[in-house]
């Protein structure tokens, strides 16, 4: 028997599947390493979480291995399919990883330096594991690719464009899945306007007509756009030129964007939205208000782009559990045909909107569309 191992190198977490090599690969077990820090936390489906104490992206790998070992046991991984977060100008479908293709994305991990490292790292372990399997890599970025050029492009001298300073947006794997869902289940909101809000550790916004990323709130880096739990979300360039005068060197910037700002930033609390939730220090509120200050903003200019709204869904660990937060980002946008309908809300049903304009609560699976990806490749 065969068997597809998916990887998925978050910020906040290493996600795991194991799928049989079906054309639609059936789901044999999956879990996650959370929390990555000083208290990560292995989830196995259908299990209560277990502490595991300290680890980094390397312990959950191999934390990861040895969790799955029993399902493995007398199959073959015949493929192993990756997220990888940045592919660049030149990558968008997915692809096999041969060296010459590791090699050139290697060349983007300052592009992406929370995630891409551990992208490529996560290949190599699964390299050593399972020699003889094919490894796939899936691009969040390929979702993207064919964005109309204004939201492609930055207003810098042209040869940056050129060069590949653009817009590339992320999160593309969740966006492929959940529009995956529309099509499927809501096909005349799928042929529509639709904002997707893909909020977890990380978190970005796409403007979706008629199954297409038009616009999405990341950018060049997974740093643009909505603020995230460590990272800082849209900046004016003059700050950075602010942090140099002061004396900030290049890694201390990129420390403080990347890994102190954002919700931990402005709360000085936690970067986890539980966390704050749970609080009553007024810098939790404060750093909750700009969030849903930062969505509602993005919400009415993809809504504007779009001519209109057909949909908003909510996806991603924040969006699919966060009852508050959904209902603040929604509460007096009624111009826009969007009512809460907060039972609803508050039970995380799929639908949770009683407007024109529908609001669905719709659980994301990166997993499934790279597991896709590889039985389409084993199947040649
Ligand atoms: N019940 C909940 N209420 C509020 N926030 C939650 C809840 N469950 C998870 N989250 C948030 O979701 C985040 C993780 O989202 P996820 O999409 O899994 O992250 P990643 O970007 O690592 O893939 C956590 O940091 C936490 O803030
Ligand atoms: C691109 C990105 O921010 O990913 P994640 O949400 O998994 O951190
Ligand atoms: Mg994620």
């Amino acid at each position: 028997m065969t068997a597809i191992l998916t990887l998925n190198a978050g910020s906040s977490s290493i996600k795991f599947g194991i799928y049989d090599t079906a054309p639609e690969p059936d789901l044999l077990m999956s879990g996650q390493v959370e929390n990555l820090g000083p208290l990560a936390r292995l989830e196995l489906a259908g299990q209560s979480p277990a502490e595991i104490g300290p680890a980094d992206h390397e312990t959950a790998m191999a934390v990861i291995l040895e969790a799955a070992g029993p399902v493995l046991a007398g199959r073959r991984v015949a493929g192993v399919g990756h997220r990888i977060v940045h592919g660049g100008k030149s990558f968008g479908a997915p692809m096999l990883l041969t060296p010459e293709t590791l090699a050139q994305l290697r060349t983007l991990v300052p592009l992406a330096p929370l995630h891409q490292p551990q992208n490529l790292a996560a290949v190599a372990a699964s390299q050593a594991a399972f020699p003889d399997a094919v490894q796939v890599g899936c691009f969040d970025t390929g979702f993207h690719k064919g964005h109309p050029f204004v939201n492609d492009a930055f207003a810098l001298p042209r040869k940056f464009y050129d060069e590949g300073v653009r817009r590339y947006g992320f999160h593309g794997l969740s966006y492929d899945y959940i529009t995956g869902v529309l099509r499927r289940d809501w096909p005349a909101l799928a042929a529509g306007r639709v904002v997707i809000a893909h909020l977890g550790n990380g978190a970005s916004m796409c403007a979706v007509q008629g199954g297409h990323s038009v616009g999405s709130s990341m950018g060049f880096s997974a740093l643009d756009g909505l603020p995230m739990g460590t990272r800082c979300g849209q900046l004016d360039p003059g700050v950075l030129l602010y942090l140099m005068d002061q004396g900030l060197g290049r890694d201390e910037i990129a420390r403080m964007l990347y890994h102190d700002s954002g919700l931990k930033g402005l709360s000085g609390i936690s970067h986890d939205m539980r966390t704050l939730l749970r609080s009553d220090d007024p810098r939790a509120g404060e750093a909750i208000d700009y969030y849903v200050f930062r969505i509602r903003r993005e919400l009415g200019a993809m809504a504007a782009v779009l001519g209109g709204l057909d949909g908003v869904v909510f996806t991603g660990g924040i969006g699919e559990n966060a009852a508050p937060v959904r209902a603040r980002v929604i509460e007096g946008m009624g111009f826009l045909g969007l009512d809460l309908d907060p039972a609803a809300n508050d039970a995380s049903a799929t639908r949770i909107g009683t407007g024109a304009t529908e609001i669905l609560v719709i659980p994301t699976d990166e997993e499934r569309v790279i597991a896709r990806a590889v039985a389409a490749e084993l199947a040649g």
